[in-house]
Protein backbone atom coordinates (compact mmCIF):
# COMPACT_ATOMS: atom_id res chain seq x y z
CA UNK A 1 0.00 0.00 0.00
CA UNK A 2 1.24 3.06 -0.86
CA UNK A 3 1.45 6.37 1.77
CA UNK A 4 -0.04 9.28 0.49
CA UNK A 5 2.48 12.51 0.92
CA UNK A 6 2.11 15.23 3.29
CA UNK A 7 1.05 18.75 0.42
CA UNK A 8 3.49 20.79 2.41
CA UNK A 9 6.35 18.41 1.83
CA UNK A 10 5.20 18.40 -2.01
CA UNK A 11 4.89 22.26 -2.08
CA UNK A 12 7.93 22.75 -0.10
CA UNK A 13 10.09 21.23 -2.89
CA UNK A 14 9.38 24.51 -4.92
CA UNK A 15 10.60 26.88 -2.43
CA UNK A 16 14.07 27.01 -3.74
CA UNK A 17 12.44 29.00 -6.64
CA UNK A 18 12.68 32.00 -4.40
CA UNK A 19 16.03 31.60 -2.97
CA UNK A 20 19.03 32.51 -4.57
CA UNK A 21 20.49 30.25 -6.56
CA UNK A 22 24.42 30.23 -7.23
CA UNK A 23 26.10 28.80 -10.28
CA UNK A 24 22.52 28.45 -12.37
CA UNK A 25 23.23 28.52 -16.33
CA UNK A 26 21.36 31.63 -17.87
CA UNK A 27 19.41 29.60 -20.03
CA UNK A 28 17.79 31.91 -22.95
CA UNK A 29 14.57 30.60 -22.65
CA UNK A 30 12.36 29.95 -19.49
CA UNK A 31 9.57 27.74 -21.30
CA UNK A 32 12.07 25.61 -22.72
CA UNK A 33 13.13 24.87 -19.12
CA UNK A 34 9.96 24.78 -18.28
CA UNK A 35 8.91 21.90 -21.05
CA UNK A 36 12.26 19.64 -20.49
CA UNK A 37 11.13 19.72 -16.47
CA UNK A 38 7.58 18.56 -17.73
CA UNK A 39 9.49 15.47 -19.81
CA UNK A 40 12.06 14.82 -17.13
CA UNK A 41 9.69 14.47 -14.28
CA UNK A 42 7.85 11.79 -16.53
CA UNK A 43 10.60 9.78 -16.91
CA UNK A 44 11.14 6.88 -14.92
CA UNK A 45 13.62 7.62 -11.40
CA UNK A 46 17.24 6.09 -12.02
CA UNK A 47 17.48 5.02 -8.54
CA UNK A 48 15.40 3.34 -5.94
CA UNK A 49 14.56 4.73 -2.70
CA UNK A 50 15.52 1.56 -0.91
CA UNK A 51 18.78 2.06 -2.10
CA UNK A 52 19.42 5.12 -1.07
CA UNK A 53 18.46 4.04 2.66
CA UNK A 54 21.01 1.38 2.28
CA UNK A 55 23.58 3.39 1.69
CA UNK A 56 23.08 6.13 4.23
CA UNK A 57 23.18 3.22 6.56
CA UNK A 58 26.69 2.31 4.67
CA UNK A 59 27.80 6.34 5.17
CA UNK A 60 26.50 6.05 9.00
CA UNK A 61 29.36 2.99 9.55
CA UNK A 62 31.50 5.00 7.99
CA UNK A 63 31.13 7.82 10.65
CA UNK A 64 31.52 4.97 13.09
CA UNK A 65 34.74 3.97 11.72
CA UNK A 66 33.34 0.47 10.95
CA UNK A 67 33.43 0.91 7.35
CA UNK A 68 35.59 3.48 5.00
CA UNK A 69 34.05 5.50 1.71
CA UNK A 70 35.60 5.42 -1.81
CA UNK A 71 33.50 8.27 -3.68
CA UNK A 72 35.73 8.58 -7.48
CA UNK A 73 35.20 9.79 -10.83
CA UNK A 74 35.96 12.26 -13.52
CA UNK A 75 35.87 15.82 -12.36
CA UNK A 76 33.40 16.43 -15.42
CA UNK A 77 31.44 13.10 -16.98
CA UNK A 78 30.92 14.17 -20.58
CA UNK A 79 28.40 12.61 -23.36
CA UNK A 80 31.50 11.79 -25.34
CA UNK A 81 33.39 9.52 -23.12
CA UNK A 82 30.42 7.73 -21.75
CA UNK A 83 31.45 4.99 -23.32
CA UNK A 84 31.54 1.10 -22.42
CA UNK A 85 35.32 1.04 -22.13
CA UNK A 86 35.45 4.11 -19.94
CA UNK A 87 32.81 3.41 -17.67
CA UNK A 88 34.70 -0.18 -17.32
CA UNK A 89 38.05 1.76 -16.67
CA UNK A 90 36.68 3.67 -14.14
CA UNK A 91 34.92 0.99 -12.32
CA UNK A 92 38.31 -1.48 -12.41
CA UNK A 93 39.65 1.43 -11.33
CA UNK A 94 37.52 1.61 -8.47
CA UNK A 95 37.15 -1.84 -7.63
CA UNK A 96 40.75 -2.11 -7.40
CA UNK A 97 41.61 0.44 -5.18
CA UNK A 98 38.56 -1.08 -2.88
CA UNK A 99 40.48 -4.35 -2.53
CA UNK A 100 43.85 -2.28 -2.21
CA UNK A 101 42.05 -0.59 0.81
CA UNK A 102 39.76 -3.10 1.90
CA UNK A 103 42.81 -5.60 1.94
CA UNK A 104 44.70 -3.36 3.63
CA UNK A 105 42.91 -1.63 6.25
CA UNK A 106 40.77 -4.59 6.71
CA UNK A 107 37.48 -2.43 6.60
CA UNK A 108 34.89 -2.99 4.52
CA UNK A 109 34.77 0.09 1.39
CA UNK A 110 31.55 1.32 0.52
CA UNK A 111 32.15 1.87 -3.40
CA UNK A 112 30.62 5.18 -5.04
CA UNK A 113 31.33 6.69 -8.59
CA UNK A 114 31.42 10.14 -9.05
CA UNK A 115 29.40 8.56 -12.04
CA UNK A 116 25.70 8.44 -14.12
CA UNK A 117 25.05 11.89 -13.40
CA UNK A 118 28.61 14.43 -12.92
CA UNK A 119 27.46 16.68 -16.26
CA UNK A 120 26.76 19.87 -14.60
CA UNK A 121 30.11 22.35 -13.50
CA UNK A 122 30.19 25.31 -11.15
CA UNK A 123 32.58 27.76 -12.46
CA UNK A 124 34.92 30.81 -11.10
CA UNK A 125 33.56 32.91 -13.85
CA UNK A 126 30.72 33.22 -15.62
CA UNK A 127 33.00 33.44 -18.90
CA UNK A 128 35.62 32.81 -21.02
CA UNK A 129 38.25 34.92 -23.27
CA UNK A 130 40.37 33.49 -25.38
CA UNK A 131 42.16 35.91 -28.09
CA UNK A 132 40.37 38.60 -27.37
CA UNK A 133 36.69 36.62 -27.60
CA UNK A 134 34.63 36.51 -24.25
CA UNK A 135 31.78 33.40 -24.67
CA UNK A 136 29.94 32.22 -21.55
CA UNK A 137 31.80 29.82 -19.64
CA UNK A 138 31.65 25.74 -20.15
CA UNK A 139 29.52 24.47 -17.60
CA UNK A 140 29.16 20.60 -18.51
CA UNK A 141 27.79 18.55 -21.00
CA UNK A 142 24.22 18.96 -19.24
CA UNK A 143 24.19 22.58 -20.05
CA UNK A 144 26.70 23.71 -23.09
CA UNK A 145 29.23 21.96 -25.26
CA UNK A 146 33.17 23.04 -24.62
CA UNK A 147 34.04 23.73 -28.45
CA UNK A 148 34.85 27.63 -28.14
CA UNK A 149 31.86 28.82 -30.68
CA UNK A 150 29.12 31.00 -29.97
CA UNK A 151 26.73 28.87 -30.87
CA UNK A 152 28.18 25.75 -28.53
CA UNK A 153 28.36 28.03 -25.60
CA UNK A 154 24.75 29.21 -25.65
CA UNK A 155 23.03 26.74 -22.27
CA UNK A 156 20.55 24.76 -23.82
CA UNK A 157 18.19 22.99 -21.53
CA UNK A 158 17.53 19.78 -24.18
CA UNK A 159 21.00 18.92 -22.54
CA UNK A 160 18.99 17.87 -19.73
CA UNK A 161 17.47 15.29 -21.28
CA UNK A 162 20.71 13.77 -22.97
CA UNK A 163 22.08 13.76 -19.22
CA UNK A 164 19.55 11.86 -17.83
CA UNK A 165 19.71 9.38 -21.12
CA UNK A 166 23.53 9.32 -20.57
CA UNK A 167 23.25 8.80 -17.07
CA UNK A 168 20.61 6.16 -17.31
CA UNK A 169 22.93 3.90 -19.66
CA UNK A 170 26.01 4.60 -17.56
CA UNK A 171 24.07 3.10 -14.60
CA UNK A 172 22.61 0.50 -16.84
CA UNK A 173 26.36 -0.55 -17.32
CA UNK A 174 27.58 -0.27 -13.48
CA UNK A 175 24.54 -2.32 -12.76
CA UNK A 176 25.51 -5.02 -14.82
CA UNK A 177 29.48 -4.65 -14.22
CA UNK A 178 28.66 -4.87 -10.41
CA UNK A 179 26.23 -7.80 -9.94
CA UNK A 180 26.78 -9.94 -13.47
CA UNK A 181 30.20 -10.97 -12.40
CA UNK A 182 32.53 -9.08 -13.21
CA UNK A 183 33.83 -7.32 -10.45
CA UNK A 184 33.68 -11.01 -8.22
CA UNK A 185 36.40 -11.17 -5.96
CA UNK A 186 37.78 -14.08 -7.59
CA UNK A 187 38.35 -11.85 -11.04
CA UNK A 188 40.90 -9.88 -8.63
CA UNK A 189 43.99 -10.76 -10.86
CA UNK A 190 41.75 -9.66 -14.23
CA UNK A 191 41.29 -6.17 -13.46
CA UNK A 192 44.71 -5.52 -13.65
CA UNK A 193 44.98 -7.01 -17.06
CA UNK A 194 46.05 -4.23 -20.20
CA UNK A 195 47.94 -1.87 -17.95
CA UNK A 196 51.78 -1.86 -18.31
CA UNK A 197 53.84 -3.03 -15.86
CA UNK A 198 55.17 -0.50 -13.13
CA UNK A 199 55.62 -0.33 -9.63
CA UNK A 200 52.24 0.06 -8.60
CA UNK A 201 50.57 -2.48 -10.61
CA UNK A 202 53.69 -5.11 -9.26
CA UNK A 203 52.27 -4.12 -5.74
CA UNK A 204 48.90 -4.44 -6.55
CA UNK A 205 49.56 -8.12 -8.11
CA UNK A 206 50.87 -8.87 -5.10
CA UNK A 207 47.98 -8.05 -3.22
CA UNK A 208 45.98 -9.85 -5.68
CA UNK A 209 47.93 -12.97 -5.02
CA UNK A 210 47.34 -12.96 -1.46
CA UNK A 211 43.65 -12.19 -1.66
CA UNK A 212 43.89 -15.32 -4.64
CA UNK A 213 45.56 -17.62 -2.12
CA UNK A 214 43.44 -16.74 0.89
CA UNK A 215 40.20 -17.15 -1.91
CA UNK A 216 41.70 -20.94 -2.45
CA UNK A 217 42.16 -21.32 1.52
CA UNK A 218 38.54 -20.87 2.51
CA UNK A 219 37.15 -22.64 -0.82
CA UNK A 220 39.13 -25.66 0.31
CA UNK A 221 37.93 -25.05 3.74
CA UNK A 222 34.11 -25.45 2.28
CA UNK A 223 33.56 -22.01 2.40
CA UNK A 224 30.61 -20.27 0.32
CA UNK A 225 31.64 -17.88 -2.09
CA UNK A 226 28.08 -16.67 -3.24
CA UNK A 227 28.72 -12.86 -1.50
CA UNK A 228 32.03 -12.31 -3.38
CA UNK A 229 30.25 -12.74 -6.85
CA UNK A 230 28.57 -8.80 -6.60
CA UNK A 231 29.31 -5.34 -5.21
CA UNK A 232 27.35 -2.74 -3.91
CA UNK A 233 28.18 0.14 -6.06
CA UNK A 234 26.67 3.82 -5.58
CA UNK A 235 26.13 6.57 -7.84
CA UNK A 236 26.89 10.69 -7.00
CA UNK A 237 26.77 13.67 -8.39
CA UNK A 238 26.97 17.30 -7.27
CA UNK A 239 23.43 18.43 -7.28
CA UNK A 240 23.96 22.45 -9.13
CA UNK A 241 20.92 22.15 -11.98
CA UNK A 242 18.15 22.73 -9.57
CA UNK A 243 15.76 22.00 -12.52
CA UNK A 244 17.24 18.85 -13.13
CA UNK A 245 17.32 17.80 -9.74
CA UNK A 246 14.26 18.71 -9.02
CA UNK A 247 12.50 17.14 -12.20
CA UNK A 248 13.93 13.81 -10.58
CA UNK A 249 12.66 14.09 -7.20
CA UNK A 250 9.94 11.52 -6.61
CA UNK A 251 7.40 10.37 -4.06
CA UNK A 252 8.77 7.23 -2.36
CA UNK A 253 5.67 5.14 -1.81
CA UNK A 254 6.98 3.24 0.99
CA UNK A 255 7.07 6.53 2.90
CA UNK A 256 5.05 9.69 1.41
CA UNK A 257 8.64 11.08 1.78
CA UNK A 258 10.59 12.68 -1.08
CA UNK A 259 13.82 11.44 -2.84
CA UNK A 260 16.29 12.88 -5.40
CA UNK A 261 15.91 9.54 -7.56
CA UNK A 262 18.68 11.08 -10.01
CA UNK A 263 21.46 9.27 -8.18
CA UNK A 264 21.83 7.75 -4.69
CA UNK A 265 23.88 10.55 -2.87
CA UNK A 266 23.90 14.11 -3.80
CA UNK A 267 26.15 16.54 -2.50
CA UNK A 268 26.28 20.43 -2.53
CA UNK A 269 29.22 22.19 -3.64
CA UNK A 270 31.74 24.77 -2.09
CA UNK A 271 30.16 27.99 -3.79
CA UNK A 272 26.25 26.72 -3.54
CA UNK A 273 26.37 26.08 0.34
CA UNK A 274 24.80 29.36 1.46
CA UNK A 275 22.53 28.45 4.12
CA UNK A 276 20.02 30.76 3.13
CA UNK A 277 20.72 29.51 -0.79
CA UNK A 278 18.28 27.39 -2.89
CA UNK A 279 20.67 24.49 -2.74
CA UNK A 280 20.38 23.73 0.56
CA UNK A 281 17.12 24.49 0.72
CA UNK A 282 16.40 21.68 -1.89
CA UNK A 283 18.75 18.78 -0.81
CA UNK A 284 16.85 19.90 3.28
CA UNK A 285 13.67 18.45 2.05
CA UNK A 286 14.91 15.07 0.12
CA UNK A 287 15.99 11.79 2.17
CA UNK A 288 18.82 10.38 0.53
CA UNK A 289 22.29 10.79 2.10
CA UNK A 290 23.79 14.10 0.85
CA UNK A 291 27.34 15.69 1.55
CA UNK A 292 28.60 19.06 1.67
CA UNK A 293 32.11 20.15 0.23
CA UNK A 294 33.56 22.61 2.68
CA UNK A 295 36.66 24.31 2.12
CA UNK A 296 39.31 26.19 4.48
CA UNK A 297 37.37 29.28 5.28
CA UNK A 298 34.44 27.34 6.80
CA UNK A 299 33.50 28.07 10.66
CA UNK A 300 32.83 25.88 13.19
CA UNK A 301 29.34 28.01 13.48
CA UNK A 302 28.58 27.39 9.80
CA UNK A 303 29.02 23.46 9.88
CA UNK A 304 27.02 23.37 12.68
CA UNK A 305 24.23 25.48 10.87
CA UNK A 306 24.48 22.83 8.07
CA UNK A 307 23.63 20.12 10.60
CA UNK A 308 20.49 21.95 11.95
CA UNK A 309 18.90 22.40 8.54
CA UNK A 310 20.32 19.49 6.65
CA UNK A 311 19.57 17.15 9.38
CA UNK A 312 17.46 18.66 11.99
CA UNK A 313 16.89 14.75 13.33
CA UNK A 314 20.26 13.29 13.64
CA UNK A 315 20.03 10.20 11.31
CA UNK A 316 23.43 8.90 11.25
CA UNK A 317 24.68 8.82 7.77
CA UNK A 318 22.07 11.19 6.44
CA UNK A 319 24.95 13.99 6.43
CA UNK A 320 28.84 13.53 4.81
CA UNK A 321 30.63 16.84 5.44
CA UNK A 322 33.47 16.52 2.39
CA UNK A 323 36.38 18.57 3.37
CA UNK A 324 38.83 20.23 0.77
CA UNK A 325 41.21 22.45 2.55
CA UNK A 326 43.93 22.61 0.74
CA UNK A 327 47.52 20.68 1.89
CA UNK A 328 48.88 24.03 2.84
CA UNK A 329 46.08 24.73 5.19
CA UNK A 330 43.94 21.55 6.42
CA UNK A 331 46.40 21.30 9.53
CA UNK A 332 45.11 24.33 10.54
CA UNK A 333 41.26 24.93 9.10
CA UNK A 334 40.16 21.39 10.08
CA UNK A 335 40.99 20.91 14.00
CA UNK A 336 38.34 24.10 14.65
CA UNK A 337 35.53 22.30 13.03
CA UNK A 338 36.35 18.93 13.84
CA UNK A 339 36.38 19.51 17.61
CA UNK A 340 33.24 21.53 17.70
CA UNK A 341 31.60 19.34 15.77
CA UNK A 342 32.58 16.26 17.63
CA UNK A 343 31.61 17.99 20.55
CA UNK A 344 28.41 18.55 19.75
CA UNK A 345 27.64 14.64 20.00
CA UNK A 346 25.38 14.76 16.63
CA UNK A 347 26.33 12.45 13.22
CA UNK A 348 28.29 13.27 10.95
CA UNK A 349 30.42 11.50 8.52
CA UNK A 350 33.98 13.11 7.72
CA UNK A 351 35.25 12.61 4.36
CA UNK A 352 38.55 13.84 2.84
CA UNK A 353 38.52 16.05 -0.45
CA UNK A 354 41.95 16.52 -1.49
CA UNK A 355 41.82 17.29 -4.93
CA UNK A 356 40.08 20.70 -4.71
CA UNK A 357 41.67 22.78 -2.61
CA UNK A 358 45.69 21.73 -4.62
CA UNK A 359 44.70 23.19 -7.93
CA UNK A 360 47.58 25.51 -9.67
CA UNK A 361 48.55 26.06 -12.56
CA UNK A 362 51.48 24.86 -14.17
CA UNK A 363 54.34 27.00 -15.31
CA UNK A 364 53.54 26.02 -19.37
CA UNK A 365 49.84 26.83 -18.07
CA UNK A 366 48.23 23.50 -17.41
CA UNK A 367 45.56 23.52 -14.51
CA UNK A 368 47.17 20.79 -12.37
CA UNK A 369 47.61 18.98 -8.92
CA UNK A 370 50.79 17.81 -7.42
CA UNK A 371 49.99 13.97 -5.96
CA UNK A 372 52.32 14.72 -3.24
CA UNK A 373 50.22 17.64 -2.37
CA UNK A 374 46.91 15.31 -2.90
CA UNK A 375 48.47 12.57 -0.80
CA UNK A 376 49.97 15.23 2.07
CA UNK A 377 46.11 16.74 2.28
CA UNK A 378 44.93 12.99 3.03
CA UNK A 379 47.65 12.59 5.65
CA UNK A 380 46.86 15.78 7.45
CA UNK A 381 43.09 14.85 7.06
CA UNK A 382 44.10 11.54 8.80
CA UNK A 383 46.23 13.29 11.27
CA UNK A 384 43.66 16.08 12.64
CA UNK A 385 41.02 12.97 12.86
CA UNK A 386 43.17 10.87 14.96
CA UNK A 387 43.83 13.97 17.02
CA UNK A 388 40.45 14.82 18.21
CA UNK A 389 39.34 11.88 18.35
CA UNK A 390 37.00 11.66 15.66
CA UNK A 391 36.91 9.40 12.51
CA UNK A 392 38.62 9.81 9.09
CA UNK A 393 35.47 8.24 7.05
CA UNK A 394 36.44 8.25 3.83
CA UNK A 395 38.08 9.61 0.49
CA UNK A 396 36.58 11.38 -2.29
CA UNK A 397 39.06 11.63 -5.56
CA UNK A 398 38.69 13.25 -9.16
CA UNK A 399 39.76 10.04 -11.19
CA UNK A 400 39.76 8.28 -14.51
CA UNK A 401 40.56 4.56 -15.51
CA UNK A 402 42.80 6.20 -18.06
CA UNK A 403 46.29 6.81 -18.63
CA UNK A 404 45.98 10.33 -19.16
CA UNK A 405 48.72 12.56 -17.71
CA UNK A 406 46.99 15.37 -15.40
CA UNK A 407 48.15 15.57 -11.96
CA UNK A 408 51.75 15.98 -11.61
CA UNK A 409 54.19 13.42 -9.96
CA UNK A 410 53.64 9.57 -8.70
CA UNK A 411 55.97 7.01 -9.89
CA UNK A 412 55.64 7.72 -13.46
CA UNK A 413 56.78 11.30 -12.35
CA UNK A 414 54.96 13.34 -14.61
CA UNK A 415 56.15 16.86 -15.18
CA UNK A 416 55.41 19.66 -16.33
CA UNK A 417 56.51 18.73 -19.98
CA UNK A 418 54.68 15.79 -19.56
CA UNK A 419 51.47 17.28 -18.89
CA UNK A 420 51.06 17.66 -22.70
CA UNK A 421 51.10 14.15 -23.40
CA UNK A 422 47.88 12.99 -22.61
CA UNK A 423 45.97 16.14 -20.91
CA UNK A 424 42.11 15.37 -21.52
CA UNK A 425 40.06 16.71 -19.03
CA UNK A 426 37.77 19.68 -20.06
CA UNK A 427 37.97 21.13 -16.16
CA UNK A 428 40.04 19.61 -13.89
CA UNK A 429 42.99 17.65 -13.41
CA UNK A 430 42.40 13.87 -12.51
CA UNK A 431 44.13 11.13 -10.78
CA UNK A 432 45.49 8.22 -13.88
CA UNK A 433 45.16 4.84 -13.26
CA UNK A 434 48.55 4.33 -11.72
CA UNK A 435 48.62 7.22 -9.76
CA UNK A 436 44.85 6.30 -7.97
CA UNK A 437 46.63 2.87 -7.12
CA UNK A 438 49.63 4.32 -5.48
CA UNK A 439 47.04 6.63 -3.20
CA UNK A 440 45.24 3.65 -2.49
CA UNK A 441 48.11 1.70 -1.08
CA UNK A 442 48.79 5.08 0.78
CA UNK A 443 45.81 5.47 1.90
CA UNK A 444 45.87 1.89 3.15
CA UNK A 445 48.87 2.46 5.03
CA UNK A 446 47.34 5.35 6.91
CA UNK A 447 44.20 3.81 7.97
CA UNK A 448 46.29 1.18 9.29
CA UNK A 449 48.34 3.14 11.10
CA UNK A 450 45.34 4.05 13.11
O1 LIG B 1 35.62 21.13 -10.12
C1 LIG B 1 35.53 22.20 -9.53
C2 LIG B 1 35.17 23.45 -10.17
O2 LIG B 1 34.14 23.26 -11.06
C3 LIG B 1 36.33 23.94 -10.88
O3 LIG B 1 37.46 23.87 -10.08
C4 LIG B 1 36.07 25.36 -11.29
O4 LIG B 1 37.05 25.60 -12.17
P1 LIG B 1 37.39 27.06 -12.73
O5 LIG B 1 38.03 27.80 -11.61
O6 LIG B 1 38.29 26.73 -13.85
O7 LIG B 1 36.08 27.66 -13.15
C1 LIG C 1 33.29 21.62 -7.81
C2 LIG C 1 33.69 20.65 -7.03
O1 LIG C 1 34.21 20.78 -5.83
P1 LIG C 1 34.10 22.01 -4.81
O2 LIG C 1 32.66 22.34 -4.68
O3 LIG C 1 34.67 21.43 -3.57
O4 LIG C 1 34.92 23.11 -5.36
C3 LIG C 1 33.65 19.24 -7.47
O5 LIG C 1 33.83 18.34 -6.64
O6 LIG C 1 33.44 19.01 -8.67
Amino acid sequence: MSVAPDPALVAGLDSWRSMQARQQPAWPDAAAVEQVSRELSALPPLVFAGEADVLTARLAAAGRGEAFLLQGGDCAETFAEATADNIRNKIKTILQMAVVLTYGASLPVIKMGRMAGQYAKPRSSDDETRDGVTLPAYRGDAVNAHAFTPQERIPDPRRLLDAYHRSSATLNLIRAFTTGGFADLRRVHEWNRGFLANKAYAQYEATAEQIDRAIRFMAACGADFDALRTVEFFSSHEALLLDYERALTRIDSRTGTAYDCSAHFLWIGERTRQLDGAHVDFLSRVRNPIGVKLGPTTSADDALALMDKLNPSDVPGRLTFITRMGAGRIREALPQLVEKVTASGRPVTWVCDPMHGNTITSDSGYKTRRLADVLDEVRGFFEVHRAVGSVPGGLHVELTGDDVTEVLGGSEEIDDAGLALRYETLVDPRLNHQQSLEMAFQVAEMIRQG
